[in-house]
């Protein structure tokens, strides 16, 4: 499927304003990219697939995780968390793409992971400060992004751990590794 019948069909599972959300993590992703030294092809289509299925029915997405050999720790969580491993499982199985990096892209835009690929980073940190984003501390963000890609991130975890403690909801423990990790990276360079 060339790159217009894929945005076509990723506009038809969401509602127009998470449309404009994809629009926006694609420019910021390439943007990135552009700026990291970061593969834009690459960035670009993980950013078109990255929501494909958030808004499919929760059931649907929990079947694909336990019918599919996915974590099934992520039952056990945020069901915001789940819609990242479907659309990587979808955009391998229903789009052919088998790219292992674009496809850890989508996997762990949510959770992050361990030792971020630099495609994984750019994706992730697109999804917390694309244009269309406006939460207390995102042009903090927006700044450390014209640095560097992990003092970025980690600030995009922090308030996405600080949303979660507000509102006394379970961690997913993979984010805390995540933000370990990209600590370490930062205390490294
Ligand atoms: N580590 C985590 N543990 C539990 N819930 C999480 C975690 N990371 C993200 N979430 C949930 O996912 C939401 C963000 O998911 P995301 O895919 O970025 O959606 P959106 O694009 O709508 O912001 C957070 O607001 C939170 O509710």
């Amino acid at each position: 499927m060339n790159r217009e019948n894929l945005m076509a069909a990723v506009k038809e599972q969401m509602p127009e304003r998470r449309w404009q959300h994809t629009l926006g993590v694609m420019e910021t992703s390439v943007m990135l990219a552009e700026r990291f030294g970061g593969d834009a092809v690459k960035a670009d289509i993980a950013a078109i697939l990255h929501d494909y299925c958030k808004y499919w029915p929760i059931e649907e997405q929990a079947k694909i995780i336990r019918e599919n050999g996915l974590p099934q720790d992520l039952l056990a969580f945020d069901k915001e968390l789940w819609h990242s491993h479907a659309g990587a499982f979808i955009a391998k199985t229903q789009f052919g793409i088998d790219d292992e990096e674009i496809l850890d892209a989508i996997r762990y835009h949510t959770s992050g992971r361990e030792r971020m690929t630099q495609l994984d980073k750019i994706v992730c940190l697109a999804d917390y400060m694309e244009p269309g984003r406006d939460f207390p501390g995102v042009d903090f963000i927006r700044e450390l992004a014209k640095s560097s890609l992990e003092k970025a991130l980690i600030a995009g975890f922090d308030s996405t751990i600080s949303f979660l403690l507000s509102k006394g909801k379970r961690i997913y423990p993979l984010t805390i590794l995540t933000r370990n990790d990209l600590i370490e990276e930062v205390q490294k360079q």
